[in-house]
């Protein structure tokens, strides 16, 4: 299971929780990454952790203000990037440019979906994971995989049905060791998760009870 934690525009310390989660990614063999703001990529990528920016505009270089370009986050080390996340959602042609640049930089990609359909569309355009994150669920207590546990695995069945070498996340309100094992036993591959972590009075003790749930 992939730990992959967005810490949107949260007022927390970016380099704290980078360097937390890469000593639990170390101590446990788990694979987690962090995706920072994009200003704060070079830095957090600096810490060693793996980085993954929350978003890269669908152009290449040239007459784009206010882009953000794929081959940047890449120079300033990312690995991957999210795509359409539900609080930057794309349209539907920008979801496609933005993969097939993320494609260029060598950039892996996540695509985020609100339900099942959204995943099957997403999977359609060939990126290398999909997560599903009911709206209505983020940023609450109570996780995806608890409280609809049918949208994880019509997910997973949808996506299958497109492209099976497209893998599944989930997300929303995933905050324990409890929550990332009963997404991987919904057929998930990872896990996309936020305030859990970025709202945390100690992000690493929060990690390592995640990582234990893998
Ligand atoms: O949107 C999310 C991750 O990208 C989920 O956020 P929460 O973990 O805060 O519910």
């Amino acid at each position: 299971m992939f730990i992959l934690v967005n810490l949107k525009a949260y007022p927390c310390d970016p380099i704290e929780v980078a360097t937390a989660a890469r000593d639990v990614a170390e101590a446990s063999g788990a694979r987690i990454a962090v995706s920072p703001q994009a200003a704060d990529i070079a830095r957090v990528a600096d810490t060693g952790v793996e980085t993954w920016a929350q978003h890269v505009s669908p152009n290449a270089h040239g007459s784009h203000t206010g882009s953000t370009l794929a081959e940047a986050v890449a120079d300033n080390g990312a690995e991957g990037t999210l795509i359409n996340h539900s609080e930057n959602r794309l349209k539907l042609a920008d979801i496609d440019g933005s993969v097939r640049a993320a494609e260029r930089a060598d950039l892996e990609t996540v695509v985020c979906a609100n339900n099942p359909a959204q995943v099957g569309a997403a999977a359609a355009l060939g990126p290398d994971a999909v997560a599903v994150e009911p709206p209505e669920l983020i940023g609450g207590d109570v996780s995806v995989s608890t409280a609809d546990p049918g949208i994880v695995e019509d997910a997973v069945a949808a996506a299958e049905a497109v492209d099976p070498a497209v893998d599944v996340f989930c997300g929303a309100g995933v905050s324990t060791g409890d929550d990332v094992g009963a997404a991987g036993d919904l057929g998930a591959a990872g896990v996309l998760l936020a305030s859990g972590v970025a709202k945390a009075d100690d992000p690493e003790a929060v990690l390592e009870d995640l990582v234990g749930g893998i």
